[in-house]
C-alpha cells in the first residue's frame, strides 16, 4: 500500500494569522546544512515527513506511534472559502484542517462559520492557538512549544495568562459547540478530544508542535480507512484556470487520488456538459535556484501523483471552470472517467426553485456553500450559476422583481459585475448586488437588506389601508342636503381620509367621502381625532332623513384590512386609532352576532 500526503486547509477568522501561519510553516526547514525543506506545488506546499520528524525530534514520543505517511500537503489559500471550493465526490477535499484562532481574541463569527463547515464535512481538525507572543509577559521564541512551557522559561504570572486565555477564549467555547478539547500536552486520544496547539506565525513557536500533531491525527484517522491509499488514474479538482504565457489556457488543480501521466487524457466535468482534451504538459514549479529566467517557471514532469498541486497545460480548456472534477486516463477509459465526473457534478448541482433570487460564485464549492447557508434560511433560489454577474443576471433579475421586489437580488460571492452588466444595473435601480468573499457577511448583508424592503413595503401597505374613524355629525352644520352632502364632522377618534366608506350605528351604508375642506377652505386629504371640518359625502343619501345631527358614523374598513391592523401593524396605530379600530369591531360584532369578527 503506498500511502499519499493527507491534504490540509488552513480556516479561521480574519487577521487572526492564516497567512502569516502558511507563510511560517512554508520556512520550515530542518537547517540550512541538512538537506530536505518544504517542496513547491501549484497552489499547496509538502512538507516531507522527515522534515517533520526532525523540527518535531523532541515531541515524538507523545504521538506513541510511527509516522508511515510520506507527508503533509498543505493548501496555499487560506480560508473556509478555498475549503469549500475544494471539493471531492462525498464531501471536502482536505482530509483535515487547521483552525486558526488568536488566543488573545477568542472565538469570532467566522471561527464558528469554519467550524460549522468542517461539522457538515466531518473533517478532522486541530486548533492553532495563535498569537501566543501577545499573551501579556509570554516569552516567545522560535522552538517547539513544549520547550518552552516551563517556569524556567516563563514568568509564573505569564502562565497564569496564558492558562487562562486557552481556557476562556478556545477552550471553553469549543465545549459550548460540543466539542472535548483540550491543550495537546494533556490530550491522551486525538480523535475523541480536539487538540489545542499555542502558535506564534511571528516568532516560529509551536510550528514544530502543530506539524507533528496533524501529522499524528492524519495518520490515525485516515490509515485505517484507506482513504490515503493512492491508486488507479488521478482524480482531482481545478484551483483556477490560467492564461500562462507560451502555454496558453492551463489549470491549476490539487490532484488528490491516483496517477497522472502525461499524454494521457483529462476529462472534466462542468455544469453544461464534460470536456475531453489531451494532456500536453504537466508542470511543477522550478525551485528557486533553478529558475534563472523567471518567465520560465515550470518544469514539466512526465507523472505526477496524489497528492499534488500541479499544472496542466490541455488544448481546449476554454469551458472549464473553477471546482471542475476532473480524472487523467489512458484513452481506453475516457467513457467511465465520464460518467464518474457526471455524477460528481450532479452532486454538487444546487436545486432551484420556480421563482427566488440569483446567487453566484467563482466555484461550484463556493456556490455550494452560498446555497447550503440560504437554503437552511428558507430563502428560495432560482440560479446558482458560476461566473461573474452578465447583463442577462440584471434583466431577470429585474423581471422576476415584478413577482416579487424581493427577488430582486442577486447575491454574488468572489464574482465581478461585467461592464455591460454595470450599464444595465443603472437602467434598473430596483435590481440590488449584494458581493462579498465571505459567506456569512454575504448572508448577513442579503438578511438586512430584506428587513429594510419589508419594512418599505409595509409601509406602503400599510399607507393603503383604510384608516378606522368614529365621526359626528355637528349640529346646526348640514350645508347641502345631498348630491353631494355637504355637512360639518367632528373626528371623535381616528383618522378620516378622502375616499372613506362610511356606515352609521345600524349598519347601514352612507357613502364615501369626498372632499374633506380646512378653515381656508382648502381639500385637505385627513382629518384627525379633535378637528371640526366640513366634508361632502358621495351617495343617495339625504342629510336630515338619513343622517341627523349628532349622528354618530364610523369608517367601514374591510374585515381583512381590519385582521392586518390587528395583527401586524397595531404598533403603528395612534391610541386614537386603536380606539377607533376597537368601536368598530365592537359595532360590527354587535351587528353581524358574530363575536369571531375581525379576528
Ligand atoms: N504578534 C503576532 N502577530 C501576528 C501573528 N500572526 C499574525 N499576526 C499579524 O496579524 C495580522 C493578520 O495576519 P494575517 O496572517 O494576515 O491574518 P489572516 O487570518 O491571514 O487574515 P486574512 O488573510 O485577512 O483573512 C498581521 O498583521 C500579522 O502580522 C502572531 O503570531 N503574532
Amino acid at each position: 500500500m503506498s500511502l499519499r500526503c493527507p491534504i490540509v486547509c488552513v480556516l479561521g477568522h480574519v487577521d487572526h494569522g492564516k497567512t502569516t501561519l502558511l507563510d511560517k510553516i512554508r520556512k520550515t526547514r530542518v537547517s540550512q546544512r541538512e538537506a530536505g525543506g518544504i517542496t513547491q506545488h501549484i497552489g499547496a506546499s509538502e512538507i516531507p515527513i522527515d522534515v517533520i520528524k526532525k523540527v518535531a525530534k523532541d515531541l515524538l514520543g507523545m504521538l506513541k506511534a510511527d509516522l508511515k505517511i510520506p507527508g503533509l500537503l498543505v493548501i496555499d489559500t487560506p480560508g473556509h472559502e478555498a475549503f469549500t471550493s475544494l471539493r471531492k465526490r462525498g464531501g471536502a477535499l482536505a482530509d483535515i484542517a487547521i483552525l486558526v484562532v488568536d488566543i488573545n481574541e477568542g472565538f469570532k463569527p467566522q471561527t464558528i462559520e469554519s467550524i460549522n463547515i468542517l461539522k457538515q464535512n466531518k473533517t478532522p481538525f486541530v486548533v492553532a492557538a495563535n498569537k501566543l507572543d501577545l499573551v501579556p509577559g509570554w516569552n516567545s521564541k522560535d522552538v517547539p512549544f513544549v520547550l518552552n512551557f516551563n517556569e524556567k522559561v516563563q514568568h509564573p504570572n505569564a502562565l497564569t495568562e496564558f492558562e487562562i486565555r486557552l481556557y476562556n477564549n478556545i477552550i471553553k467555547p469549543l465545549n459550548e459547540l460540543g466539542f472535548d478539547a483540550d491543550l495537546f500536552t494533556r490530550v491522551e486520544d486525538l480523535t475523541r478530544t480536539v487538540c489545542v496547539i499555542p502558535v506564534s506565525a511571528k516568532t516560529g513557536e509551536g510550528i514544530p508542535d502543530l506539524l507533528l500533531m496533524i501529522a499524528g491525527l492524519a495518520q490515525k484517522y485516515l490509515e485505517d480507512n484507506l482513504k490515503l491509499d493512492v491508486k488507479g488514474p488521478a482524480k482531482g479538482t481545478v484551483l483556477e484556470v490560467k492564461e500562462e504565457r507560451g502555454l496558453g489556457k492551463t489549470i491549476d488543480a490539487i490532484i488528490y487520488d491516483g496517477i497522472a501521466r502525461r499524454g494521457d487524457y483529462i476529462v472534466l466535468g462542468n455544469p453544461d456538459g464534460v470536456v475531453v482534451s489531451r494532456v500536453k504538459a504537466l508542470l511543477k514549479p522550478k525551485p528557486l535556484d533553478e529558475m534563472r529566467d523567471p518567465r520560465d517557471k515550470f518544469k514539466p514532469v512526465n507523472m505526477v501523483t496524489a497528492a499534488a498541486g500541479v499544472k496542466i497545460s490541455a488544448p481546449d480548456l476554454d469551458r472549464v471552470i473553477a471546482g471542475s472534477p476532473f480524472r487523467i486516463v489512458p484513452k481506453d477509459k475516457i467513457e467511465e472517467a465520464k460518467k464518474e465526473v457526471m455524477a460528481e457534478v450532479e452532486e454538487l448541482s444546487i436545486e432551484t426553485d420556480e421563482e427566488g433570487i440569483i446567487i453566484k460564485g467563482d466555484t461550484m464549492g463556493s456556490l455550494e456553500a452560498l446555497a447550503k447557508e440560504l437554503k437552511k434560511r428558507g430563502v428560495k433560489i432560482r440560479k446558482a450559476e458560476v461566473g461573474d454577474i452578465s447583463k442577462k443576471d440584471i434583466i431577470e433579475a429585474h423581471t422576476y422583481s415584478k413577482i416579487n421586489p424581493l427577488y430582486g437580488v442577486i447575491l454574488a460571492f468572489n464574482s465581478k459585475i461585467l461592464p455591460d452588466a454595470k450599464e444595465e444595473l443603472e437602467r434598473y435601480s430596483n435590481v440590488k448586488i449584494i458581493q462579498g468573499n465571505v459567506i456569512y457577511k454575504i448572508v448577513e448583508d442579503y438578511e438586512e437588506w430584506i428587513k429594510k424592503m419589508e419594512e418599505a413595503l409595509k409601509s406602503d401597505e400599510f399607507e393603503k389601508i383604510t384608516r378606522p374613524a368614529v365621526i359626528k355629525v355637528l349640529p346646526n352644520c348640514i350645508f347641502r342636503k345631498s348630491k353631494p352632502a355637504i355637512c360639518g364632522i367632528e373626528v371623535l377618534c381616528g383618522t378620516l381620509r378622502v375616499k372613506s366608506p362610511l356606515i352609521n350605528e345600524k349598519g347601514k351604508k352612507i357613502g364615501f367621502v369626498r372632499e374633506i375642506k380646512n378653515k381656508e377652505q382648502e381639500n385637505i386629504k385627513e382629518a384627525t381625532a379633535g378637528m371640526q371640518v366640513p366634508i361632502s359625502i358621495e351617495g343617495n343619501i339625504i342629510l336630515g332623513r338619513h343622517v341627523k345631527e349628532n349622528d354618530i358614523l364610523y369608517v367601514d374598513v374591510p374585515e381583512e384590512e381590519v385582521r392586518k391592523m390587528v395583527h401586524e401593524y397595531k404598533d403603528r396605530l395612534r391610541e386614537d386609532e386603536e380606539e377607533a379600530l376597537k368601536m368598530f369591531i365592537q359595532l360590527k360584532r354587535k351587528l353581524e352576532n358574530n363575536m369571531f369578527w375581525g379576528i
